[in-house]
């Protein structure tokens, strides 16, 4: 086990007097489900949005993989491993379920910081495009243009165009919002079964705190900006500060 896969050092982000995120200080291992979860406002998005590279902090140092990526774009932490599902927005509609996902495989496989990455060595690009669509259960459907598909399977697209940029930490943002009991279901089993079968690691926020339990392996808890627990699911449930802000005792 070495050094933690992400790292944030006395993170901070204001945004004119708000503080937004407050001097976080905080890692995500190799392997394993983290959720981060807190009130509305307390700072998730900033927080995500830091991580990616979409903002930059105020203060404070991001390494990823041993590296400080602080400075790093958005574009070039993908390129590193960071990974983040968007609602949707990512997929392109008039093309296949199959050519969505090898679209970022192609990118991937011509990048010039992994020329010869897991594409190649799969024997291709044909290949790795395969792997992903059987790893996100997409198989049946590749051959649908994406305006047919329910939004259910839009969303596992999207996680499947993710992961075919070979991340080593995939965000999530939200990944059953807006869906019916089945597709959350179904969504949930699939974030299930690639934490299980993959040695990515996973970062999700999600407001259903039922989900968040039955699938998290470690959870973080924001609040006005700051860090108030991070701990196992049964440590978070018998934190009374946790409960105070956010769990409102019922849990
Ligand atoms: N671009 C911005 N400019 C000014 N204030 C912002 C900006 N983005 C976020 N904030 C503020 O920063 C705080 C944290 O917002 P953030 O969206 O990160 O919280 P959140 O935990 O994701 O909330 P929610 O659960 O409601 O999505 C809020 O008070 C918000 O109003």
């Amino acid at each position: 086990m070495g050094a933690p896969l992400l790292e944030l050092d006395g993170v901070t982000k204001k945004f004119g007097e708000l503080v937004a995120v407050d001097d976080v200080t905080w890692g995500i291992d190799r392997d394993g489900l983290t959720a981060l979860i807190g009130p509305n406002g307390a700072g998730k998005t900033t927080l995500y949005n830091l991580i990616t590279g979409r903002l930059a902090p105020t203060s404070g140092h991001i390494r990823f993989d041993g590296r400080d990526v602080t400075n790093e774009s958005p574009a070039d932490r993908a390129h590193r491993g960071i990974g983040r599902s968007f609602q949707v927005t990512n997929i392109f509609e008039g093309l296949t379920v199959r050519e969505n996902i090898r679209a970022p495989v192609i990118a991937r496989s011509e990048h010039r910081w992994n020329p010869l990455g897991r594409a190649s060595a799969a024997g291709g690009v044909a290949e790795e495009t395969e792997r992903v669509l059987d790893l996100v259960g997409l198989e049946d459907i590749a051959e649908l243009v994406c305006t047919e598909l329910s939004y259910g399977d839009k969303r596992r697209v999207e996680i499947g165009i993710v992961l075919a940029t070979d991340p080593h930490l995939v965000l999530l943002d939200e990944p059953t919002a807006g869906m019916n009991p089945t597709e959350t279901e179904r969504m949930v089993d699939l974030v299930r079964r690639l934490d299980g079968e993959t040695d990515m690691s996973f970062f999700v926020t999600e407001h259903d705190i039922d989900i968040i339990f039955s699938i998290a392996d470690r959870i973080l808890v924001l609040d006005r900006g700051r860090v108030i627990a991070d701990g196992t699911p049964e440590e978070i449930r018998r934190d009374e500060r946790v409960q105070r802000a956010y769990l409102g005792g019922g849990v």
